[in-house]
């Protein structure tokens, strides 16, 4: 839904901005609008994990992160609030107690999103709800390409015998159809695997992979455009684990792995998409009990505000 004058975030030149709950970017919550292009969407939920649990603190920690984003884009150079109306559309309350019934709730509510002609910038919770919300863009676009950034391939088939999980969801999506098996790609994949196996299954389901290794030894723009390549002009779902960064610049994540991207080359890489058809993202795994001085935090809002900035770009051009 787009209005002619999108409101805007708080001015922080009037009203400092560290005043006032926060929502994302300091934009105005959903409701105080009525519509948006771009809705931000927090999914508290992280019973999915394997390893370290907190991720379902995670997008209020983006959120309070988020204060200090300024209206205008300087990588990108755009203003995206000005260009689309984006809001803050609150949380999915998701059960923790039983994730069945959690992806349900999630897919229910991306999916109630997407109807009113919002593209969806969700902030996790982990990697789990990438099924649902995947779920919800495919019943509007048919199968996406995917675009994974994260240490893990997170194609596995079950821990525990459980089929829902942080490790898994792009198994799922790939089964039940609602990728582009031609244009697959995870981004910044590295650290030990279970067996040769893993690879050999994910590369069945069409995967390529550009390791962490890769984007150090062929730099930012030839892999960004690599990648924009192969996704073309399809439909483009994006997906960052943020544990894609190294420990150093993402300490607060619930699974971590040495030899990670900076986040200078993730931002630059997500720039790099402008362009794409971008419609609906995620930023998840972030885990605040683990995070030290806003590190991660601070850099996952970055992430969310580029891919805010792409889709804003890319509503305002289509209209
Ligand atoms: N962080 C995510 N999404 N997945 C990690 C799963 C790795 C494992 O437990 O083997
Ligand atoms: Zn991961
Ligand atoms: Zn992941």
């Amino acid at each position: 839904m787009s209005s002619a004058q999108p409101r805007g975030p708080v001015d922080s030149s009037r009203v400092p901005r560290y005043a006032g709950p926060a929502t994302f970017a300091r934009l105005p919550r959903l409701d105080e609008v009525g519509a948006a292009d771009v809705a931000v969407v927090g999914v508290p939920f992280d019973t999915g994990v394997s390893y370290r649990p907190g991720a379902r603190f995670g997008g209020n920690a983006i959120r309070e992160a988020s204060r200090l984003l300024r209206p205008y884009n300087p990588a990108q150079d755009a203003s995206p609030f000005a260009l689309a109306q984006v809001a803050d559309a609150g949380d999915i309350a998701a059960n923790p107690f039983d994730i069945g019934e959690a992806v349900e709730t999630v897919e229910g509510a991306a999916d109630e999103l997407l109807g009113t002609g919002a593209r969806l910038m969700t902030l996790g919770g982990d990697h789990t709800i990438a099924l649902p919300l995947l779920r919800a863009v495919a019943r509007r676009h048919g199968p996406v390409a995917l675009l994974h950034f994260d240490a893990h391939l997170d194609t596995w088939d079950t821990y525990f015998g459980a089929a829902y999980t942080h490790g898994t969801p792009f198994r799922r999506a790939v089964e039940e159809g609602l990728l582009d098996t031609s244009a697959l790609s995870h981004v910044g994949t590295r650290g030990p695997l279970y067996g040769r196996k893993d690879l050999d299954d994910d590369e069945k389901m069409g995967f390529g992979i550009v390791t962490s290794a890769d984007v150090m030894r062929r730099g930012v723009d030839e892999v960004a455009q690599q990648l924009r390549e192969r996704i073309g002009d399809r439909p483009l779902y994006v997906s960052v684990d943020i544990d894609v960064l190294d420990p150093a610049h993402a300490p607060g994540t619930g699974t971590p792995e040495a030899g990670g991207l900076t986040s200078r080359e993730l931002l630059e890489i997500l720039r790099g998409l402008a362009g794409c058809h971008l419609v609906s993202a995620d930023v998840v795994e972030v885990a605040p009990a683990y995070d030290h001085a806003e590190i991660t935090s601070v850099a996952a809002s970055h992430t969310a505000y580029e891919l805010t900035t792409i889709m804003c770009r890319q509503i305002a051009a289509a209209r």
